[in-house]
């Protein structure tokens, strides 16, 4: 479907997608996952048109019809849904009839009829992403892209945003779906990691975690400890990275026998009470210990 050969895009002397080359395929959830300024909506900019590479070059499937739904996504605010939807739809060169037949279907299924006639500026945050989405699909595009559809929308309406996104796929559309949501990866089949404007991984989340090479171990509560008293633990042999995740420190490890002992020796030389875990890798440890390595020198990561 998209076909990315050595892409780069500055601004001035700021790089800010550097030599990208990977594939998307017609069919799964692409997820772009980044942090704050990490490329993902120069990313999804380059594949719907509206920029083009500085260096490089962008394959696209020609007939592919594409969905976009961008960051600042534009609704007419004192219009109803279905008036938005409409105009959207003949936007889209669908015929009158055709696209009251397709609003009232969209509406429906992504639980919007009971709002139909309101104005769209007295929905819900949540509620106006579906309906940037239900706009953005009227005209059955073969590929979706939706520029972070959950940022700051409430955990209800994320769940909800997912079940339409996971419903489209189910209909044979493309979707690719950028997010700084850590915990929305396993949502997607595939997932592309940007950092500092480059792709660090295009995997499946499944196979990041399966295929991660460290133990993972976790110490809860430690919230009102400071990073840098994770220093000693780095010192010991076959520590790989420890990091905070939330309240818990998590500490990578090689998969050696004498490892477990030897952090219950320095637990207790540091005064700590906490118990240590075993667990298995979360998508998070895995991405956080990926952009730590890619991003930061080892120790000033800390
Ligand atoms: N038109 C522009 N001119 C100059 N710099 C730009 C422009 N657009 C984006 N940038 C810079 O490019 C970098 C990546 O921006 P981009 O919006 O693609 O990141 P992002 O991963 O989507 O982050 P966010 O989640 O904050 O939107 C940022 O440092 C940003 O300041």
């Amino acid at each position: 479907m998209f076909q990315f050969e050595g892409v780069s895009v500055r601004y001035g002397k700021e790089t800010v997608l550097q030599d990208l080359s990977f594939l998307l395929e017609s069919g799964p959830i692409y997820g772009i996952v980044g942090p704050d300024g990490a490329g993902k909506t120069t990313l999804l900019q380059l594949l719907v048109g509206l920029l083009s590479p500085t260096e490089g070059f962008i394959k696209k499937t020609e007939s592919v019809s594409i969905g976009f739904v961008s960051e600042h996504f534009g609704l007419y605010e004192e219009m109803s849904l279905q008036e938005n939807l409409l105009f959207y739809g003949t936007l889209r060169g669908l015929q009158r009839i055709e696209a009251e037949k397709r609003a009232d279907e969209l509406l429906k299924w992504a639980s919007l009829e009971p709002f139909a006639d309101r104005a769209a500026g007295n929905l819900s945050g949540g509620m106006k992403r579906k309906l940037a989405i239900i706009a953005a699909i009227l005209h059955h595009p073969a590929c979706l892209v939706l520029d972070e559809p959950t940022h700051g929308v409430d955990p209800v309406s994320r769940r909800e945003i997912w079940r339409l996104i996971q419903e489209i796929k189910q209909t044979g559309t493309t979707v690719i779906v950028s997010t700084q949501y850590l915990d929305e990866v396993p949502q997607c089949d595939e997932v592309l990691l940007l950092f500092q404007g480059k792709l660090m991984q295009k995997e499946s989340p499944l196979t990041l975690v399966e295929q991660f090479p460290f133990r993972v171990f976790r110490l809860a509560g430690m919230r009102r400890r400071k990073t840098r008293d994770l220093l000693s633990v780095k010192q010991i042999p076959g520590v790989v990275d420890a990091f905070f995740r939330g309240a818990d420190w998590i500490l990578l490890c090689e998969k050696e026998r004498k490892i477990t002992r030897q952090l219950e020796i320095w637990k207790e030389k540091e005064g700590l009470a906490q118990k240590l875990e075993k667990i298995e890798p979360s998508f998070e440890d895995v991405f956080i210990h990926l952009m730590r390595m890619g991003g930061k020198p080892d120790d000033s990561a800390l």
